[in-house]
């Protein structure tokens, strides 16, 4: 008679990066409140880690870990099943049915609810953890369809570097980009919800009696730039229409957005639903020049770059 030994606990850390929509074109909304779009995303240097720690109790479990970068005291992120990460356990022990019990240490570094993708990064980890952990053996393609079900920015966290997103932003074509582009992030103290922040894109249109047509493709020059990292080329068709939407909800962000222009930006756009502002940089040093000028304002800036690799494990552990 075989004896059933307790697996002994393992421990698996992996990071995943924030994005910047370098283009973000965004049609009517659906009947199911989604807009469809069309976007170019570009993943950056600044990176979520989750830990996912197996626990002998069934169920999951999570905490922010102290060496967040992000002030923990003001973070309004719930540690219940609403954090995206617990979804994402739960959506994977569900489809694999494997018994829970596992913690989720999350190291936080993204802007919360900045336009950058934060929690959609934890998301698409935590599937790539689990699916360490209890050895699921799901292919690429199932993990990219568990990423959907939890956000429109999930699957592309998974993915990294550069890609097109059609469909509400999770329709993913890789795009060539191996050369490196430079960018500042300037996050904001506040964040902005994104369905607000359609919603408020939907109201200025209808106000306007603008008929938004369906977004299908991306404008092809945007990907020779990003080809080639020509940050001259891109710094022309870096477009956002949920800009608009989000400085009409923080109008402060036009005072963030016409300082960078005149201080050696090449471009300047708000990531996504915003509020967190990216600039375009000619190199790493004029990204550094930028930071530093910041600084001098009192505003603290974050020189990254990007493509950078999607979700990756750093370090499987037994304990
Ligand atoms: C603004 C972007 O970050 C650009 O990449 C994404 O479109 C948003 O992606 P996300 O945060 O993963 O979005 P989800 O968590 O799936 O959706 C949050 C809410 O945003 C709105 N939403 C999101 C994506 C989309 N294509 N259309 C939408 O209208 C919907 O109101 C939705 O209920
Ligand atoms: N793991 C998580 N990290 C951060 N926020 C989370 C998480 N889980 C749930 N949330 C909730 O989701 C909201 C938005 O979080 P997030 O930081 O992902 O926004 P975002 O970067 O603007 O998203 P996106 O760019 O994908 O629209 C937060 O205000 C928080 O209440």
């Amino acid at each position: 008679m075989g004896t059933m030994s307790t697996p002994r606990p393992r421990s698996v850390k992996v990071k995943a990066p924030g994005k910047v929509n370098v283009s973000l074109r965004v049609g009517p909304a659906r009947p199911d409140g989604y807009h469809s779009v069309a976007s170019v995303y570009l993943a950056v240097s600044l990176f979520e880690e989750v830990t996912a720690t197996s626990t002998p109790e069934p169920g999951v479990t999570v905490s922010l870990s102290p060496d967040s970068t992000l002030d923990l005291d003001e973070l309004d992120i719930p540690l219940d099943e609403r954090n995206l990460a617990v979804r994402a356990a739960r959506l994977m022990a569900e489809v694999t049915e494997r018994p829970t019990g596992v913690h989720l240490e999350i190291t936080k570094r993204v802007p919360v609810a900045g336009g950058m993708g934060g929690g959609s990064a934890d998301a698409a980890a935590t599937l790539l953890a689990c699916d360490a952990l209890w050895g699921s053996g799901l292919s690429k393609e199932e993990l990219a369809h568990l990423a959907a079900e939890l956000g429109a920015d999930v699957p592309f966290a998974l993915l990294g570097g550069a890609a097109v997103g059609l469909g509400v932003g999770d329709q993913l074509s890789p795009a060539l980009a191996t050369t490196r582009l430079d960018w500042v992030l300037v996050p904001a103290e506040y964040g902005l919800s994104t369905p607000r922040v359609f919603a408020e894109l939907d109201r200025l249109r209808a106000a306007e009696g603008f008929d938004a047509p369906e977004p299908t493709d991306v404008e092809p020059g945007i990907l020779t730039a990003l080809r080639s990292g020509d940050s001259g080329g891109l710094r022309h068709l870096l477009v956002n229409d949920l800009q608009r939407a989000a400085v009409e909800l923080a109008p402060q962000l036009r005072d963030t957005l016409g300082w960078a222009d005149s201080h050696g930006a090449l471009a300047s756009i708000v990531s996504g639903s915003g509020p967190t502002v990216a600039l375009l940089a000619v190199d790493a040093a004029a990204a550094q020049d930028l930071v530093d000028s910041f600084a001098r304002q009192g505003v603290e800036a974050l020189a990254v770059h990007g493509p950078v690799a999607g979700a990756k494990i750093v370090s499987d552990t037994v304990l």
